[in-house]
């Protein structure tokens, strides 16, 4: 187990400023910086991913709501984003702690290369005691080359720092089956295994000043899990929680690890038949668990104790990360990206993908969009229609889209108009029909990201110009 966490804090506007006077929540951004510094001097690598610039804006230039106009906005984003990162300076600055501040937008981290710096960076600034705080370069980004909200941008930051926590604070302390306001029945969700069989009332539109809501955060998790990183849902107003269930977390994933291991070891010594089903699975033990700690939790709990009790934690709700996690390059294929089209792809070839071969122009059945060489797609996989359905209108045969949806994205050889000529083609024809071929592959083996196939239905970053849900 790790000793040393990291963990990604993620704060909304309605965290950081007051959402009618929109003066900052001091009592809040306080309780933030005493909770990061103390992680941060218990071993824990800490990143915050602060929104709040256009509404630190609004405030300093006596402005009631956000503005409709573009530019206006923009400029109040420059306007307060210094204000924004003076306040957290100064407030870090009297516990003595270090922080940068790293603005992004889309296409910064479009690039292989700006990605990698930017992963350096923060690299650098972690292993340098900083505790970097980021936020979307509003003055540049327009809706095209957007983010959108932070609960991606933080996903994302998550991804690139392999972070093993990711906190969303927000102003519920956990998801519910049914909104709690209007159903006094409805039932907290604590731990979810799989986000594609989340059942929770994601209605909560956010706040008038953030563009997030717990949709936004639904599609954050799910990419952040992706990655590996555990992400939790809780109330921003109790930041001294974080600890606690960072605490609770690693106890649990200790309490499990012993008990796989004595599981195992009982496998040895007994009959195989009769134990297996001893294994145990992802449900959560008591809230109440005596383990033996190691180090880190001593750490977390200063405790001098090597045995004792871990309280149990507070209401939140956590999405246990894929055991298979999408990392390095396959992850900044899938989420840093911006899509300019679509390649619908036979099953034939979604199955080489997966067998890690490239995509060739036989196993494109259609494509939609108009992309340039080099840039990314999306890859939906198609089958042959049984009930006459013409999706494609120029193919040979006639297709329609299968369950499994988009099962990856890809950097391609060819442009949209090249592929539109070549598909269907063996790799040989291609010089015949363009005059050239720069290459037998319409994608790259390295230029492919394939989703595991049980995963491959779930969306992945909405791209360009792409409709998040949530407001
Ligand atoms: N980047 C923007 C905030 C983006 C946004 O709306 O985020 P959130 O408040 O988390 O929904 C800002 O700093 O004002």
């Amino acid at each position: 187990m790790k000793k040393h966490l990291t963990i990604v804090i993620k704060l909304g506007s309605s965290s950081i400023v007051d959402e009618k006077t929109h003066e900052p929540l001091l009592s809040i951004l306080t309780l933030i910086v005493e909770t990061a510094v103390k992680l941060h001097r218990d071993g824990h690598r800490v990143v915050i991913v602060s929104s709040g610039a256009i509404a630190v804006g609004l405030r300093r230039m006596d402005l009631a709501k956000r503005p409709k106009l573009l530019p206006k906005v923009q400029a109040l984003a420059a306007i307060g984003q210094c204000r924004l990162i003076s306040l957290w300076d100064q407030l870090f600055a009297h516990l003595r702690q270090p922080v940068a501040q790293i603005l992004l937008t889309r296409t910064d981290i479009a690039d292989r290369t700006q990605y990698i710096n930017a992963q350096n960076t923060f690299n650098e600034l972690l292993s340098m005691g900083v505790i970097p705080i980021v936020n979307e370069n509003d003055t540049l980004a327009v809706s095209e080359i957007k983010f959108g909200d932070n609960d991606t941008l933080s996903a994302i930051t998550a991804g690139m720092v392999q972070a093993d926590y990711l906190f969303l604070m927000t102003d519920v302390d956990c998801l519910y089956d049914k909104n709690p306001r209007t159903n006094p029945d409805a039932k907290a969700i604590e731990v979810v295994e799989d986000i594609a069989e989340l059942a929770a009332d994601v209605s909560s539109a956010g706040s008038a000043l953030g563009t997030g809501g717990m949709s936004t955060k639904i599609v954050a998790a799910r990419l952040a899990t992706s990655a590996g990183v555990t992400t939790v849902i809780t109330k921003s107003s109790k930041p001294g929680n974080i600890a606690s269930i960072v605490r609770y977390a690693e106890a649990q994933k200790a309490a499990a690890a012993m008990s796989l291991s004595s599981s195992l070891a009982s496998l040895h010594d007994n009959d195989l038949t009769t134990t297996s089903a001893a294994l145990p699975s992802h449900t959560p033990p008591p809230p109440a668990i005596p383990v033996t700690e190691p180090s880190h939790l001593s750490q977390l709990t200063s405790s001098p104790s090597s045995v004792q009790t871990i309280p149990a934690a507070p209401l939140h709700t956590r999405f246990l990360p894929d055991p298979r996690p999408i990392r390095d390059r396959y992850f900044w294929l899938l989420h840093g990206l911006a899509p300019h089209g679509t390649l619908y792809i036979d099953a034939g070839a979604h199955r080489a993908l997966c067998a890690k071969a490239g995509l060739l122009p036989v196993g494109v059945v259609d494509l939609e969009g108009g992309f340039a060489q080099q840039e990314a797609v999306r890859l939906v996989v198609v089958k042959r229609t049984s009930n006459g359905t013409v999706m494609s209108t120029g193919a040979a045969a006639a297709w329609e889209k299968t369950e499994a949806g988009e099962v990856g994205r890809a950097i391609v050889n060819y442009s949209s108009a090249e592929i539109r000529r070549i598909r269907g083609l063996r790799s040989t024809e291609i010089a015949g029909v363009l005059g050239y071929a720069d290459s037998e592959y319409v994608a790259l083996r390295e230029n492919v990201a394939v989703l595991p196939v049980e995963r491959s239905s779930r969306p992945t970053t909405p791209g360009l110009g792409e409709k998040r849900g949530g407001g």
